[in-house]
């Protein structure tokens, strides 16, 4: 039987919803039959060389040739078939993890001492955030909100913290293309910084290292943030064609005053620890060699303080501040949908997906 409209629209839906990135290559797969189902063989202008995301996804197109709209709508719909059966659940459980607690391919989540530890763990890639890895902190911040311990710490595996958003996420082109990417990317974002702004708990960051972007402008959201001596903090944002998120363009003149937030924000200075301490982003910073000793030993003490006092205590801290926070996350992330589409921001992307520039 020939799949319809329907069927097709259903696949579409469900392409959203896959838990398990199906990989570039299928991507550009889905990419190539969604167009011809729906205009038929590729009549764009081959892109330029150097124009890898758009020249892989014509390639994909253009090697379709002449195959007629109905079967390529029936071979997209046979495939996402084929991704949602085969996305079972990893019976992996991630050490320290309770049983039938939630498991995430990106985070190592442990609880012990009355203290929720969330790792980035993607060290490889320097704990860059992919769009899964969002939805697994939004997840793990949502699960410890209403577990049993205190306070919730937030930390980095390997030598960075985290070097902030995975520059891949731009090659990540649904159907709908770059426009509807833009707008789904902003509601992602928006949610993802909302979780923060309404953490319940004392949420605690243990910066091991580096830390780039939005993991730097989010840490304006947390109440007690403790560096290693080798951690730097670096929002690039005008180097990359952005503008900052997080709630970083309220918090950060404030923290800091406005002059000194400018040099972050706007210029992209990169900060020392004792610098970032200096402006009160950090709380404290530690020698690297004594770093992680010291930091646990006071937040094990720091849990073992009434539960519910915390909570108020920070309840009575920023409450009056949260719809405030929410305004300026629902702006910034509007900005930011436009800026994602304004050729500063692709050529910057390009550069460094093309291995031409670091930060
Ligand atoms: C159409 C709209 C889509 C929008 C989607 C957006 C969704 C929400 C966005 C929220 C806003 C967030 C903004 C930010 O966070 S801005 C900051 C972004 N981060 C960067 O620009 C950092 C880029 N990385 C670097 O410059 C360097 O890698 C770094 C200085 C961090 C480390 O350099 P070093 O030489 O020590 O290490 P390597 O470069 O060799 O890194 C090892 C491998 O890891 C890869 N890597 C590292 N960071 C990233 C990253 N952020 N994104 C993707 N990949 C990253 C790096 O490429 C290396 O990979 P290879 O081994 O394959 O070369």
């Amino acid at each position: 039987m020939r799949a319809s409209q329907e069927d097709f629209e259903s696949a579409m839906n469900q392409v959203k919803l896959l838990k398990k990135d199906p990989g570039n290559e299928v991507k550009l797969r889905l990419y190539a039959l969604y167009k011809q189902a729906t205009e038929g063989p590729c009549n764009m202008p081959k892109p330029g060389v150097f124009d890898f995301i758009n020249k892989a996804k014509w390639d994909a197109w253009n090697a379709l040739g002449s195959l007629p709209k109905e079967t390529a709508r029936q071979n997209y719909v046979d495939l996402v078939s084929s991704l949602t059966s085969s996305s079972e659940p990893s019976s992996q459980v991630k050490p320290g993890a309770d049983r039938g607690q939630q498991e995430y391919e990106n985070l190592v989540v442990t609880s012990e001492d009355g203290i929720t530890k969330i790792m980035f763990n993607r060290p490889t890639r320097k704990n860059a955030i992919s769009t899964q890895m969002y939805q697994e902190i939004m997840l793990a911040l949502k699960a410890a909100s209403k577990d049993d311990s205190t306070i919730t710490v937030v930390t980095g595996n390997g030598d960075y913290y985290c070097s902030g958003n995975d520059l891949a996420n731009f090659t990540d082109i649904p159907p709908g293309g770059v426009e509807e990417k833009a707008k789904q990317s902003a509601i992602m974002l928006r949610d993802f910084v909302g979780t923060f702004i309404d953490f319940p708990k004392p949420l605690v960051a243990v910066v091991n290292g580096p830390a780039v972007g939005i993991s730097v402008t989010i840490l304006g959201l947390f109440d007690a943030v403790y560096a290693s001596d080798r951690a730097t903090f670096h929002t690039p944002f005008s180097h990359l064609g952005l503008s900052p998120e997080g709630c970083a363009s309220y918090t950060f003149p404030k923290i800091m005053g406005p002059a000194k937030a400018t040099e972050m924000l706007i210029f992209g200075k990169k900060l020392t620890a004792g610098e970032a301490c200096a402006q009160g982003l950090v709380t404290e910073v530690f020698p690297d060699s004594t770093f992680q000793k010291e930091v646990w030993t006071r937040l094990k003490a720091y849990s073992k303080l009434p539960p519910n006092s915390m909570r108020i205590s920070k309840q009575v801290i920023r409450n009056m501040e949260k719809e405030k926070l929410h305004a300026v996350n629902a702006e910034e992330s509007s900005v930011l949908q436009e800026r994602w589409l304004s050729d500063e921001c692709i050529n910057a992307t390009m550069n460094f997906l093309s291995k031409k520039a670091k930060l």
